[in-house]
Parts: C-alpha cells; sequence; structure tokens
C-alpha cells in the first residue's frame, strides 16, 4: 500500500516526527492515502493535525521521516511534490474585493499556469463545485459555504493528485458543512486522494479510510465503520481519546 501510494499518485508518510523546542507535536506518524479514497484525519484539539499540515504543505520541515506527494519526494523535489498537491487551509486566504474569477487567476499565475489555459481551467473548477454561475462576483457577496467552495475550486485549479484540507468547515453552518463534505467525497470517487482533518466525527463517513491522531501519534487506523464497531463514531472517540466530538 506504502509502495502503491508512493508511485500511482497517493500520500506516503513515513516516520514523520517534529518537535517544538522541548514539546513533541508529532511522534513517528506514519500514513498512507491512495488516489481515490476519503481519508479523515480525526484528532481533539493540539493533537498535531495542523503540525502535521504545516509539514504536508512544506511550511515547516521535519528533522526526521519522509513525505511523497503522488510519488515526489518532498524533501528531495518538492516543487513536484508541491505541484501536485492542492491545499485548502483552516483560514480563508481569498480577497473579498476581487471577483471569484479574480482570485482563482491570480492563483493561477502564482503557479505558473500558463495564460491562456487559465479561464478553461477556471471554469473546469468552478464546474467541478457547481460555482460558475458565480463566478463574476465579488467574494464578499458570497456566503461563508460558497466562500470555501470557492477555496475548493481553487485548490483544484492546477489539477492536483493530492487534496489536502485542513479542518475545512470551521464557521459553516449545517447545510455548508454537509454540501463541502459531499463534495469532497465526490471528488475522491473520481480518483482524487485526499486527506481531510477534523475534530468532528459526523463529517465521516463509515466507507471512509480513518485515521485517529492523538498526542501526536496515530492510535488508530482502517475504515471507519469497522473501527466504531457497535457504537457511534462519536461514543467510541470520546472513550478513545477523552475528547467529545
Ligand atoms: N508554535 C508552537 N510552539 C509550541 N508548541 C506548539 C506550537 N504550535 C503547536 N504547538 C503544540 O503542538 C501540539 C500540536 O498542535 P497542533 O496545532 O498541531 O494541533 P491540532 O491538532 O492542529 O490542534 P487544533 O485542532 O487545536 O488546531 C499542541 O500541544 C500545541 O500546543
Amino acid at each position: 500500500m506504502v509502495i502503491e501510494a508512493m508511485t500511482n499518485g497517493g500520500l506516503a508518510v513515513t516516520g514523520l516526527n517534529f518537535t517544538y523546542g522541548p514539546k513533541l507535536a508529532l511522534d513517528d506518524v506514519s500514513l498512507t492515502v491512495p488516489p481515490g479514497r476519503f481519508c479523515a484525519l480525526l484528532g481533539p484539539n493540539g493533537a498535531g493535525k495542523s503540525t502535521l499540515v504545516s509539514l504536508l504543505t512544506r511550511l515547516l520541515v521535519a528533522p526526521k521521516g519522509d513525505i511523497h506527494i503522488a510519488g515526489h519526494d518532498l524533501r528531495a523535489t518538492p516543487r513536484k511534490a508541491l505541484a501536485d498537491l492542492g491545499v485548502v487551509f483552516q483560514q480563508p486566504t481569498l480577497d473579498l474585493n476581487l471577483t471569484v474569477r479574480q482570485n482563482m487567476s491570480y492563483f493561477a499565475a502564482l503557479h505558473g499556469l500558463p495564460r491562456g489555459e487559465t479561464p478553461g481551467r477556471i471554469d473546469a473548477a468552478l464546474d467541478r463545485l457547481d460555482m460558475r454561475a458565480r463566478g463574476d462576483e465579488k467574494v464578499r457577496a458570497l456566503n461563508g459555504g460558497h466562500r470555501r467552495r470557492m477555496e475548493l475550486a481553487r485548490a483544484l485549479l492546477h489539477d492536483p493528485k493530492v487534496l489536502l484540507l485542513d479542518e475545512p468547515t470551521v464557521g459553516l453552518d449545517a447545510a455548508a458543512r454537509q454540501a463541502i463534505t459531499d463534495h469532497v467525497h465526490d471528488l475522491a470517487d473520481a480518483g482524487l486522494c485526499v486527506l481531510w482533518t477534523t475534530h468532528l466525527t459526523d463529517e465521516v463517513r463509515d466507507s471512509d479510510a480513518l485515521l485517529v491522531l492523538h498526542q501526536g501519534r496515530i492510535i488508530d487506523t482502517g475504515v471507519a465503520g469497522d473501527i466504531r464497531g457497535a457504537h457511534t463514531l462519536s461514543d467510541w472517540f470520546l472513550a478513545r481519546t477523552g475528547a467529545p466530538a
């Protein structure tokens, strides 16, 4: 499974460690997510989710361990690895005074995408999220759910093989949370490798791959429905980590 994820479009992490001074934030973290899989990384506050996201996006560099994105070693070939990674960060990163298309054009330029291809790519990405009709509106005019959906469309603009989302539903109402969760499951069904971090058990489907991160360690890994057994995932998670979800 590790070899498959390393070579054909998935995500593979092996033996990752990270400390903030004396504080051990990640302890020997390994995981694999193959293409076409929605993997939920579930962890209570302080588990180390944001640290892992920072390492996967190279905002931080781990002293120990390896990360392969779509077969590219992030340490040895960071440009190639990051070119295959789409990211939705926890905090929105949109210019509210620009239109949806303008925000996306700027991102396309940052990624070095050919100018001639940009309008077509924007249309395709907006279509995937049912957002084409909103393309010429200023982001300020969109509600929180549509802003997130737009960020998701933007993350797909360069056609990444791996999509990373860091608690992407923070601040959204129930309907918008459901919509964005459904959209990302559809993207995984269409072949994308998805790693979705959350502390909310209701975002995880029984058929999803599940990794449970607690105090910097992966303590459970498997299919969500198998892991929770006869309990609700919420009850199981509370018993396992002591954290309400
Ligand atoms: N800059 C920092 N300096 C020192 N300790 C830090 C720093 N950032 C995070 N930590 C600690 O590292 C551990 C992991 O934090 P991290 O933010 O990665 O967890 P998290 O699962 O993302 O939590 P949350 O859901 O609250 O964002 C926590 O104990 C946290 O207090």
